[in-house]
């Protein structure tokens, strides 16, 4: 059957063809870099790194983009805030989201596009509809025509009429009808700000998605994700300027993560109920937070607490005391039992990770499989006899489901917040004897296991780097 996936255009699961023999074009919304993310901006982050992980394990070749919004009003306000220049201050949270996902195992895409560097794009794409009839300028803004897309709805399955009922013009909109929405906003006075057609000022939100969708991928691409959220109105209207410009189809499959939750209610900044991934992996292994993630199905609402992380902690350790063990017994032992038994339930355990994973990327279940594995492999080492060779493939296995997964199972222990200002105080020390060499020592040791230090007037800061 292969791969099969829910895609929110059909509102069901199907199995996954795609355009191109053995390729998979996917792209991603990104962050607005405002602010640093949430666990619950990382949940998106994670499971879309799960599934292209995954797809690259069952033989495509995938090309995958993830754009950054880096200027959009909530940039300016924070900037105007922090008395900061708007461009130094995306650049600073790209930085941060950087560092917060690959602590998390995400790997970078293929391609980050920013906004400001597609400005041309945008604003040609913009001059396209409006000399299709679908876009209309007015007092400097450019505004879509979202009735002139009969298609328009499909997405999210809601009809025009349906939104005609709660649609109202903002004051300070000239707009032709309520539902239409901003492809250009034209700048305020002292406002950063782009020369176009329409004089100056800047791209709304959603074009920016469908310019870099055309622009990197084609009219046409196999794969459109982004959290829950999104696919109201922003991939709706995608979908409209897209298919609008092209006539072709945008994606073939739109796929959406629930959201992180904290006691039942989304995570959100608005709500001022989050986690800062920076915060929350100075006391965790980040791998455990990684963990916690995919032990949900990736559409499910997942709720977040210190518990269950602790629980997902102890989860993580008894698949790697488990490898530790089976390390240890591979070289120790010099026993050559039959492995041939053995050597084949290792492959049904690993039909069994396909299966579950080619459900929609049941990443939930396939850990089950793997505590099942460990659970069985437990009681095969209490045996007095083992075969090197299925110790040895056990090792494997874990190694290549750890690739998928985006998890280190073989890792040692990652340091603890104290552990870490432990090794700092002694290095402060060592520097206050001037004996450098211990402190470059220390400062080494603590790289190795991948914490960076930073030595500033106020004390040394560390960081977590991933080793990934
Ligand atoms: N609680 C959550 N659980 C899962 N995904 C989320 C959650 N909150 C935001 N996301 C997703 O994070 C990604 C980054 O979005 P963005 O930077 O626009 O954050 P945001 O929507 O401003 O966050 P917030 O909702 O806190 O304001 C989007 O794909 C969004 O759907
Ligand atoms: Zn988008």
């Amino acid at each position: 059957m292969g791969v099969q996936m829910y895609n929110t255009l059909t509102k069901q699961k199907e199995t996954f063809r795609p355009i191109e023999e053995g390729k998979v074009n996917m792209y991603v919304c990104g962050p607005t870099v405002y602010n640093y993310i949430h666990i619950g901006n990382a949940r998106p982050a994670v499971v879309f790194d799960m599934i292209r992980r995954y797809l690259i394990y069952r033989g495509y070749d995938v090309q995958y983009v993830t754009n950054f919004t880096d200027v959009d009003d909530k940039i300016i306000n924070a900037a105007q805030e922090a008395g900061e220049d708007v461009f130094a201050l995306a650049e600073k949270f790209i930085d941060k989201f950087f560092e917060d996902t690959s602590a998390l195992g995400v790997k970078r895409a293929d391609i980050h596009p920013r906004v400001t560097e597609t400005m041309d794009d945008i604003i040609a794409f913009i001059e396209a509809l409006i000399e299709k009839g679908y876009a209309y300028e007015s007092g400097g803004d450019v505004y879509f025509k979202t009735k002139s897309f009969p298609d328009y709805g499909k997405l999210s399955g809601q009809s025009t009429d349906d939104l005609q009922a709660g649609a109202r013009i903002e004051v300070g909109e000239q707009k032709q009808d309520p539902l239409d929405f901003s492809l250009w906003k034209r700048a305020k006075e002292d406002e950063v700000s782009w020369d176009s057609p329409w004089g100056y000022g800047r791209p709304g939100w959603h074009i920016e998605c469908s310019a870099m969708v055309k622009k990197y991928l084609g009219d046409t691409i196999d794969i459109h994700a982004g959290g829950q959220d999104l696919a109201f109105p922003h991939h709706e209207n995608e979908v409209a300027q897209s298919e609008a410009l092209t006539g072709q189809q945008m994606a073939n499959y739109w796929l959406h993560n629930g959201y992180i939750q904290i006691d039942n209610e989304k995570m959100s900044k608005s709500l001022g109920n989050f986690v800062l991934v920076n915060e929350l992996i100075r006391e965790h292994d980040p791998q455990v937070i990684r963990f916690f993630i995919l032990q949900a199905h990736y559409r499910h609402p997942l709720n977040f607490n210190s518990e269950l992380v602790e629980a997902s902690g102890a989860g993580l350790s008894r698949i790697r005391n488990f490898l530790e063990n089976v390390r240890h017994r591979h070289r120790t032992s010099a026993d050559f039992a039959d492995g041939t038994e053995w050597l084949k339930k290792i492959q049904t355990f690993k039909g069994r990770f396909i299966h579950e994973m080619d459900d929609d990327f049941n990443s939930a279940n396939a850990i089950t499989v793997l505590f099942d594995f460990v659970k069985e492999g437990n009681l095969y080492l209490q045996e007095p006899h083992t075969s090197k060779e299925v110790l040895q493939e056990v090792m494997n296995t874990f190694e290549e489901w750890g690739e998928v997964l985006g998890l280190s199972f073989f890792a040692e222990e990652e340091l603890l917040s104290e552990d870490i200002e432990d090794y700092i105080e002694q290095r402060v020390k060592a520097r206050e004897h001037k004996n450098f060499q211990e402190a470059d020592r220390i400062r080494d040791l603590l790289k190795e296991k991948g914490i960076v230090l930073e030595d500033t007037p106020q004390g040394t800061r560390w960081k977590r780097v991933s080793s990934l």
